[in-house]
């Protein structure tokens, strides 16, 4: 099936913002196969924590089209050790660059939310009116608020002046480019340096957090990027869109799977004092490919992608 084009990214001047980031890097590899032009800048010449910095950014450079994937973001135990930075520094970053893009005509914003906006027990899958229908995930709570706060600020500023902005709420990513930092990591990129290092040393066991039991979906961030660009160009509507594979596995299953990726054979020990989080994250994708998009990399083939790129030096924060 094919959607109609609403919007041309051609000859367009397209601001990426967290061009660096694991998903913002991939956006900008899939903007490649587009012809416009992509503008960024790194934190160093544009801190998007600065309301007039980021005015002033938006004033000079003049973008038709923003993808907004900057933020503070870790996995559940950053969540949980800076709650503070999280709810903060993301309702600056999505209250300043929303502002901005309004004031200054840009033609179409897309947002990138999470799939932890949804309650914590939330049936599975989880579709979009889902949304504040119940109690949020305490581990990641902040963030998700932060994280709604975004979607709020594009549909009332679509309500109220028009404003083509949309929301999209990718699950779990990994790919390359990824945060390997050792405690702040999420789970693909902290298995993944913890079973390569494990394999180097050629130790006995490796400690996954938690039970195991959480069920979590996976998505290569190279089908998000696509997935963006694709809704960049087909979508422009009020309500925000899942994004995802619609499939899930335990956290049990999926370090096995990282395991064998890696090479590592020997035994995995769950440290069950590390919180487990939400206990199922499964969206519901329906309306997505009911658009005619869906995903196209399986988890091996995603997780090998995303080895490669640590083996050849991709990480980021491997400190
Ligand atoms: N990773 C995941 O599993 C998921 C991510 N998302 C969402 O996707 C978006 C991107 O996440 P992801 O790519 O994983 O995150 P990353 O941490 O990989 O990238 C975030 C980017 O934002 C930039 N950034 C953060 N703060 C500032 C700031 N104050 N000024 C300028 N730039 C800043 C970072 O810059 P620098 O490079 O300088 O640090 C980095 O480039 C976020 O909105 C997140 O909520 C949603 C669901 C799942
Ligand atoms: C994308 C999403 O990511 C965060 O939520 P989360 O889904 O809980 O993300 P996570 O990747 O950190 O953990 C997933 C599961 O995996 C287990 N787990 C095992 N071993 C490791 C491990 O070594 N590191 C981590 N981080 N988790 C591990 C861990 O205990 C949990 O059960 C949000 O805070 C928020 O940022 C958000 O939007």
């Amino acid at each position: 099936m094919t959607s109609p084009v609403q919007f041309d990214l051609r000859g367009k001047k397209v601001f990426v913002a967290g061009h660096r980031g694991l998903a913002g890097s991939a956006i900008v590899r899939r903007l490649a196969c587009e012809d416009c032009e992509i503008v960024t800048a790194d934190r160093q010449q544009l801190d998007l924590r600065r309301q007039l910095a980021v005015e002033e950014f938006i004033a000079k450079t003049r973008p038709h089209a923003v993808f907004l994937a900057a933020g503070l973001v870790g996995g559940i135990h950053a969540n949980a050790t800076y709650p503070a930075q999280f709810i903060l520094e993301n309702l600056q970053i999505v209250t300043n660059v929303i502002q901005s893009a309004y004031d200054y005509r840009v033609d179409k914003l897309l947002y990138l939310g999470s799939s932890c906006i949804y309650p914590k027990h939330a049936p599975q899958p989880m579709s979009e009116n889902m949304l504040l229908t119940g109690l949020l995930e305490p581990t990641n709570e902040p963030y998700a608020v932060a994280k709604i706060a975004g979607i709020k600020l594009c549909e009332s500023f679509r309500r109220q002046y028009g404003a083509d902005f949309i929301s999209v709420m990718p699950t779990n990513l990994y790919g390359p480019g990824d945060n390997y930092h050792r405690q702040n990591s999420h789970v693909p990129a902290a298995l993944i340096r913890r079973f390569h290092e494990a394999k180097l040393a050629n130790e006995p066991q490796v400690v996954v957090w938690g039970t195991g039991s959480p069920r979590r979906e996976f998505l290569a961030v190279d089908d998000l990027a696509d997935a963006c660009v694709f809704l960049m160009k087909h979508y422009s509507d009020i309500g925000f869109l899942n994004v995802g594979t619609g499939q899930d596995v335990t956290i049990g299953e999926f370090a096995r799977v990282v395991a064998d990726v890696v090479g590592y054979t020997n035994e995995l020990r769950f440290d069950t004092s590390r919180p487990d989080g939400a206990p199922q994250k499964l969206l519901d994708v329906s309306r997505l490919t009911a658009l005619g998009w869906r995903s196209k990399i399986s988890l091996r083939d995603g997780l090998a992608a995303a080895y490669a790129d640590f083996l050849a030096g991709g990480a980021r924060h491997i400190d």
